[in-house]
């Protein structure tokens, strides 16, 4: 029987003392707040017991963590047609790179860069009746969690700074690719980026992706196929132009944010999230990604 307590505590232990943690995102100012000595473990099996360490109960703000709920929302109400807007390859680009956008007509080439979560945004736009509050409703269900808030301070502050995102979506309405206003899209998108969520409630909202679409209550959001399908993008796609590093190193699907979050799965057996603030030079977590390596050298569980 694996400890997973324990594995978690010693790795928590083990990066203390590690002085260089990467570099904070402060392209969205409201974001350079955080300290960050941060770092949290969380790990949920799938009989549900918790195992967890340091601040895996503190809020952060999830950023593109959020791409894979939208997506999972989408993915049902569009089934297989939500292909033809979005493909499924990695990009071996940075998350907010545009070229490639520009060179295969406004198709993005997946739905966990900016481009590709922006044309699901759209998708859930134009499909909900209160596009933000259903969406919020959406995760605090599958989380079972009324508590999980949008951060609107975090949610303006990259509508103040978020250009790249405005040249995205602008170069995909001039392709036909987003049929709703840019300024809705974008709105929605800046808010499911800015929503605060904890280690803790991350790996119960991402218990779906590892128990086959179905969360801890046994209500089933995806079909069986869907969710492999997105755990499938998770590890082509999760980690922008580090995501061949990451199945490399950890060999687990997943997803990163710059909040500095990070949260993997292995199908049937567990999920879990790290919290570390620092980022590598390719905007993934660097203790996150460390930690992750370790947990699946020590425990010896990985999908390959
Ligand atoms: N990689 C990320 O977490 C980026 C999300 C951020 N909201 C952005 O669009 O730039």
């Amino acid at each position: 029987m694996i400890d997973f307590q324990k594995i978690i505590q010693d790795i928590h232990a083990s990066m203390s003392n590690i002085e260089v943690r990467g570099k904070i995102a402060s392209y969205i100012p409201e974001l350079a707040f955080i300290d960050k000595k941060k770092l949290g473990i969380h790990l949920i099996d799938q009989e549900g017991n918790n195992y967890f360490t340091g601040d895996s109960k503190e809020a952060f703000s999830i950023q593109s963590i959020s791409k894979v709920l939208s997506l999972a929302m989408a993915f049902p109400i569009m089934g297989d047609n939500l292909w033809k807007r979005v493909d499924v390859e990695p990009s071996g680009d940075p998350f907010n790179h545009l070229s490639l956008l520009e060179l295969e007509n406004g198709i993005p080439r997946n739905p966990l860069i900016n481009a590709g979560a922006l044309v699901i945004a759209d998708i859930l736009v134009s499909n909900l009746e209160n596009p933000k509050e259903d969406f919020l409703n959406y995760v605090r269900n599958i989380a079972n969690d009324q508590t999980i808030n949008f951060d609107k301070k975090i949610a303006y502050s990259e509508k103040e700074t978020g250009f790249k995102n405005y040249a995205a979506a602008n170069l995909l309405k001039s392709y036909g690719n987003i049929k709703n206003k840019v300024d809705d899209v974008l709105d929605f998108y800046f808010h499911q980026c800015s929503l605060q969520m904890s280690c803790k409630q991350l790996v119960n909202a991402f218990y779906i992706f590892m128990n086959k679409g179905m969360c801890q209550l046994n209500k089933s959001y995806l079909t069986v196929k869907q969710t492999k399908r997105i755990n499938a993008i998770m590890l082509t796609c999760g980690f922008y132009d580090e995501a061949g590093e990451f199945a490399f190193e950890v060999g687990l699907p997943g997803k990163s944010g710059v909040g500095g979050g990070i949260v993997a799965l292995l199908p049937n057996k567990f999920c879990v999230t790290t919290w570390s603030p620092g980022l590598n030079q390719k905007g993934n977590s660097k203790l996150g990604m460390l930690a992750l390596e370790q947990l699946t050298t020590k425990t010896g569980l990985s999908i390959f």
